[in-house]
C-alpha cells in the first residue's frame, strides 16, 4: 500500500495548499505566541480574537471522516496542526528520512524542544513507517526515547527512521534525530499492525 492508497484523503489540490497555509500560519502565531513578553494589551487583544475563532469554528466542527486536520497525504506529516512539520527527503518501504524544525512551541526550556515533542515526532514517523511497511494501519504498543543530547529549536534537524526487525504483527521500528553530526535523540517503537476487527482507533475491547 502506498502512502498515497493510505494516506489520501478526496480533496482538491488547491484546497489541500490552502490548508497547508492555514496550518502554516497557525504554527507562525503559536511560536510567537511562545515567546511573546507580559503584554496585557496584547493578550486582552489576542483573547478576544481567539475567541471569535472559536465562535467560528465550533458551529462546524464535523467527525472524525470528514475532518481536514491529519487526513492530507500531500501536506507535510498529513496536515496534521499538532505535529511538528517534517519535510520527507527520501521514502521507501523500509526508511524515511527528512528534515525538520522545532519552532519556539515545542520549547521545553532552554531553548531546547520538550522532550515530550520529541516523542511526539517519533511517534509519528516511526508509527507511519510501520504503517506503510506493514501495508495497513498500526497502532503503537510502546515507544522508548533515549535523549542523548538537547534538541535545539528553530534550527533544521535531521530526522531518520528504519524498520529494525518484524515478528509476524510486531513492527520493531527505530528512529534518530540528528543537529548535524550530534544524535540528539534515538526512538524505539513496537507497533502492532491492527487486526480487521480493531479497526481504525476502535478499542482492542470494543
Ligand atoms: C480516504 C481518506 C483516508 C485518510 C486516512 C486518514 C488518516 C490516516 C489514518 C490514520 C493515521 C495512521 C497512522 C497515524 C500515524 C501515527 C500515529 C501514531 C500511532 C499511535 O499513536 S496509536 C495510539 C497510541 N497507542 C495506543 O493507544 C495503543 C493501545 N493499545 C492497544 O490498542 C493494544 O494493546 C495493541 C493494539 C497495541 C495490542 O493489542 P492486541 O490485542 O492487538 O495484541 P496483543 O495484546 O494480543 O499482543 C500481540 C503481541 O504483541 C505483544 N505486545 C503488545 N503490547 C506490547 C507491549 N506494550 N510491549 C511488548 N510487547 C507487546 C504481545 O506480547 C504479543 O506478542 P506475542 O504475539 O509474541 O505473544
Amino acid at each position: 500500500m502506498s502512502w498515497e492508497e493510505m494516506f489520501k484523503g478526496d480533496f482538491a489540490a488547491e484546497d489541500v495548499r490552502a490548508y497547508g497555509t492555514l496550518v502554516e500560519n497557525l504554527h507562525a502565531v503559536q511560536n510567537a505566541l511562545a515567546a511573546m513578553p507580559m503584554d496585557r494589551e496584547a493578550i486582552d487583544g489576542l483573547a478576544a480574537d481567539l475567541a471569535s475563532w472559536r465562535d467560528r469554528l465550533e458551529p462546524a466542527v464535523t467527525d472524525e471522516q470528514h475532518q481536514v486536520n491529519g487526513r492530507v497525504a500531500e501536506l507535510p506529516v498529513r496536515g496534521h496542526a499538532m505535529l511538528p512539520e517534517l519535510r520527507v527527503s527520501s521514502r521507501t518501504k523500509d526508511r524515511v528520512e527528512g528534515t525538520v524544525r522545532f519552532g519556539r512551541w515545542f520549547m521545553g526550556g532552554g531553548m531546547a524542544v520538550h522532550g515530550g515533542a520529541v516523542s511526539l515526532l517519533f511517534d509519528e514517523v516511526l508509527g507511519i513507517l510501520a504503517s506503510l511497511a506493514a501495508g495497513g494501519i498500526t497502532r503503537t504498543a510502546y515507544l522508548h526515547t533515549d535523549y542523548r543530547a538537547l534538541t535545539p529549536i528553530d534550527t533544521d534537524l535531521e530526522a531518520v527512521a528504519w524498520i529494525d526487525r518484524v515478528e509476524g504483527r510486531k513492527w520493531f521500528v527505530r528512529g534518530e534525530i540528528r543537529h548535524g553530526d550530534v544524535v540528539c535523540a534515538e526512538g524505539e517503537g513496537l507497533f502492532l499492525r491492527l487486526l480487521p476487527e480493531q479497526g481504525l482507533g476502535r478499542r482492542t475491547e470494543d
